[in-house]
């Protein structure tokens, strides 16, 4: 429920109906429509456009834009190996189809409005690789049982004082960070950033997002704002835009933020993924208060009031887990979070309210659900989102065995291991016969492929870590 009919102009909810965006365009309040997807890499990419072509052209034929934007890599080079977008397919274009029941406000903006676009071919064929595609067919796998996912995202990022383009020019280098040392939890220390993260807030409640909070984290001025949890494609398209938004916001203020997954040696972005599952009717399946549950479990307390459905879609997350790590870990930096004792994961194993397990179980009765620790702020999540959800109906479809729960420090765990670079968690999927049938061959190359791109462009490039090792020592 979006609200995109209901209510009155100014019904806070954020969301406009084609009829109230007329009404604000018309008294000037919006001039600007901004048509958006996310990319491979996460990113929010589109154009803005005046709401007056909008409204009487791209809102029902759409807008045209480059097929590349699928296939560059994270500077926006084109590179090869992609089958939908080349330079021998002269690079033609796509079509953003806006999905008008993302339609909202973006009061940080000036009158402007965004819209969250589908994209097609021109002769109308869906864009099966692009990341909104991919998780939509993961939700119409999950609608062919009876059920859908609700999801919560928890992103956490870092502010520096610096401008982004002071932070570009210094080459990132001595930035300075909104606070001087951990702030977990810290309130004094953090309303240092408050004039900016309350602006975030506000402007996220304005977009017809619900924001529950911020807190602060452990490395220095490192901040999570939390939101609440809604249906999956929801929570991907909010996730986007507020990923966006906040970074258009520290640049108003002068400051820069970093969702990047590992800033340093300190600890870094998450972005855990909170997921549950409901019948049509709106019902919580993942709760079984019959007791069921626990018989399945030979009558141990950790079964308790666990479903079947549950047990099973959550051993399908630790059967998949490596092999979809690249969905969740896209990029090199992804891997410099598995630390033992970062609080990101190690171990591909589950516990009860465990953070040291890739996979931590909390809630009870109609809010149990699993938190996935894998993803950090680098993530796309509508491929985190359907990764997850291939892995649990992977689970489901083969009835896999729910293992123990892990009770203790799993950093020092004998289980298999979150992988621990960009080239092994490619290698995996690419051996991935669950992926291949999850998502399609198409998808799978398509991912691949750019990982690839990844890996080559980190190959040939000489870092600072190698010159500082080297350059007089060797
Ligand atoms: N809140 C936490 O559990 C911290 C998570 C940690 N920052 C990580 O990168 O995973």
């Amino acid at each position: 429920m979006t609200g995109t009919t209901a209510g009155s102009m100014t019904e806070p909810s954020g969301f406009l109906s084609l009829e109230q965006l007329a009404a604000f365009a018309a008294d000037g309040a919006i001039d600007t429509v901004i048509i958006a997807f996310t990319d491979m890499q996460g990113r929010l990419v589109g154009k803005r456009t005046s709401a007056r072509l909008f409204l009487e052209e791209y809102a029902t034929h759409g807008a045209e834009c480059c097929n590349y934007l699928l296939a560059v890599d994270v500077e926006m080079n084109t590179v090869g190996g992609y089958e939908i977008s080349s330079w021998q397919r002269g690079y033609g274009d796509m079509v953003m189809k806006p999905d008008l029941a993302t339609l909202r406000a973006a009061p940080w903006l000036v009158k402007t409005a965004i819209v969250t676009a589908d994209l097609e071919w021109p002769g109308g064929a869906p864009v099966v690789e692009a990341p909104r595609a991919i998780l939509q067919r993961q939700l119409d796998r999950l609608h062919e049982r009876g059920l859908e996912a609700f999801v919560g995202t928890e992103l956490e990022f870092i502010v520096f004082e610096d401008s982004y383009r002071e932070a570009w020019k210094k080459g990132y280098r001595d930035l300075t960070p909104a606070t001087d040392y951990n702030v977990d939890y810290a309130l004094a220390a953090s309303t240092r950033m408050e004039p900016l993260l309350h602006d975030i807030r506000v402007a996220m409640d304005g977009a017809g997002m619900y924001c529950e909070g911020v807190k602060g984290e452990c490395n220095l001025g490192q901040q999570e704002i939390a939101f609440r949890y809604k249906t999956a494609l929801e929570t991907c398209d909010n996730h986007s835009i507020y990923k966006n938004g906040a970074k258009e916001i520290a640049a108003a203020h002068g400051q820069s933020l970093t969702f990047m997954a590992k800033f340093n040696e300190r600890e870094g972005n998450s972005c855990h993924i909170h997921l549950s599952l409901r019948a049509a009717d709106g019902s919580p399946v993942f709760a079984d208060d019959s007791g069921a549950g626990d018989a399945a479990s030979g009558g141990h307390s950790q079964g308790a009031g666990h479903s079947k459905l549950f047990r099973h879609f959550l051993a399908g997350q630790l059967a998949a887990l490596r092999e979809l790590t690249l969905f969740y870990a896209p990029n090199i930096n992804s891997y410099k979070r598995y630390q033992p004792g970062s609080f990101a994961p190690t171990a591909v194993a589950w516990g009860h309210d465990n953070r040291t397990c890739a996979l931590r179980v909390v809630g009870h009765g109609s809010s149990l659900r699993f938190e996935n620790r894998t993803p950090g702020g680098d993530v796309n999540p509508y491929l985190a989102v359907a990764a997850m959800i291939a892995a649990g109906l992977y689970g489901v479809e083969h009835e896999l065995e729910l293992e123990e729960a892990y009770a203790g420090n799993a950093y020092d765990a004998d289980v298999p291991q979150v992988p621990s670079t960009l080239r092994e968690a490619a290698a995996l999927f690419a051996e991935s016969e669950l992926a291949r049938e999850a998502f399609g061959p198409a998808v799978v190359a398509h991912y691949l492929n750019n990982a690839r791109v990844e890996l080559a462009a980190f190959d040939s490039a000489v870092t600072d870590w190698e010159r500082v090792r080297g350059f007089e020592r060797l």
